[in-house]
């Protein structure tokens, strides 16, 4: 980027968090520099695998800020204050293995709603005012729900190790994919742990110990194995509603009859659909046509970690061209960050430079 577009870009970004301002929010900063350690897990593989590590004398590893939420939580969950708006603008950094023509440093500009009493009207607020900040530019808007996978995944009917490790798995679609194909015996078990499960000691022909986990380690892992092999599929029925939720690509207020419909069969899913209700109802009373909006039911499975309910992006046409928008709630994030004192909580941030290069600015 040359400095005169750089200079552009940070005037557009001032432009936008003035606006986020008047609505009500705070203006914070963080540090470039920010904790490695446990912070880093609460990415996700994608960002953990695309971050710049570095390291400390003192502060031990470091890691260049991958985005703002996560220390705008923190900073939030240090002060308790309720509730509260912030918005923030400035760069982050990530790798672009993938892309050399995408950039790896780059402005955002946030706004970030901490407020338990109404989430609907939060994700509805939040939602709207990116919208608001993007103006007139030709974007199409894509949500999804996070809550709804995770209800549903916790809602079937196996064993508590089998749904923890689905869930685990959310965001890794193809993970996800194979290990529903293998509970669901709809893939064979591999011969060699058929052979290894049935035998009588497994350790008789395995040689010294040379490998980095014990043996009571590899114990422990055969055992469960032993427990899951002898646990009955998931059901067919069970098995068919879930690939219709995730298949899910339809307008949202016919989604929202289709999940009514899903709903009958998986009661798991009924809380987060009257979630999804509220939220359409309080984007509505905002002036969002939700008869024109899109929703996937996979939408956010190959992004952040932490979001765990509404999650949504703005697009220009080129499919080449990264989301000029992103956004979503992340309530366990706050626990997880705040010793487990939770504060529902929904964001999302614009990228300036995208904004100007649609406009044709820069
Ligand atoms: N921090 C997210 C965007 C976001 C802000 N708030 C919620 N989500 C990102 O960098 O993609």
């Amino acid at each position: 980027m040359t400095p005169e577009t750089l200079i552009a870009v940070l005037a557009e970004a001032d432009r936008l968090r003035d606006g986020f301002a008047a609505r009500g929010a705070l203006v914070v900063q963080t540090d470039v520099l920010q904790p490695a350690g446990t912070l880093l897990d609460l990415y996700g593989e994608d960002i953990r695998g695309r971050s710049y590590l570095t390291s400390d004398p003192v502060q031990g590893e470091m890691v260049l800020r991958p985005d703002f939420t996560v220390p705008v939580v923190q900073m939030h969950m240090a002060s308790h204050a309720l509730p509260a708006r912030y918005t923030y603008a400035g760069k982050v950094f990530r790798k672009q293995d993938q892309d050399p023509s995408r950039a790896n440093e780059f402005v955002q500009v946030g706004f970030e709603v901490f407020d338990g009493s109404n989430p609907a009207k939060a994700d509805a607020e939040v939602f709207a005012a990116i919208r608001d900040g993007l103006g007139d530019l030709p974007l199409r808007a894509a949500t999804g729900d996070i809550g709804i996978l995770m209800a549903a995944v916790a809602g079937l009917r196996t064993s508590q190790p089998r749904k923890d490790a689905l869930a685990r798995h959310i965001w890794r679609p193809r993970r996800f994919r194979t290990l529903l194909d293998r509970f669901g015996g709809r893939s064979p078990v591999p011969p060699s742990r058929a052979a290894l499960l049935g035998a009588d000691d497994p350790f008789a022909a395995a040689g010294p110990e040379i490998g980095l986990r014990s043996r009571r380690e590899v114990e422990a892992r055969i055992a469960t194995l032993r427990t899951d092999a002898a646990t009955p599929p998931i059901s067919r029925e069970e098995l068919a509603l879930l690939d219709t939720l995730m298949g899910l690509r339809e307008t949202s207020d016919h989604v929202l009859s289709r999940l009514r419909d899903i709903a009958v069969d998986m009661p798991a899913i009924g809380p987060a659909v009257t979630r999804l209700r509220a939220r359409l109802d309080a984007l509505d009373a905002l002036g969002v046509d939700v008869s024109a909006l899109e929703f996937e039911g996979s939408y956010g499975r190959t992004t952040l970690e932490y979001y765990d309910g509404f999650v949504f992006g703005f697009y220009a046409a080129d499919p080449l061209m990264p989301p000029v928008a992103t956004g979503g709630r992340y309530d366990a994030l706050t626990a997880r960050l705040g010793d487990g004192a939770a504060v529902p909580a929904v964001g999302g941030v614009i990228r300036p430079d995208l904004v100007l290069a649609l406009r044709g600015a820069v």
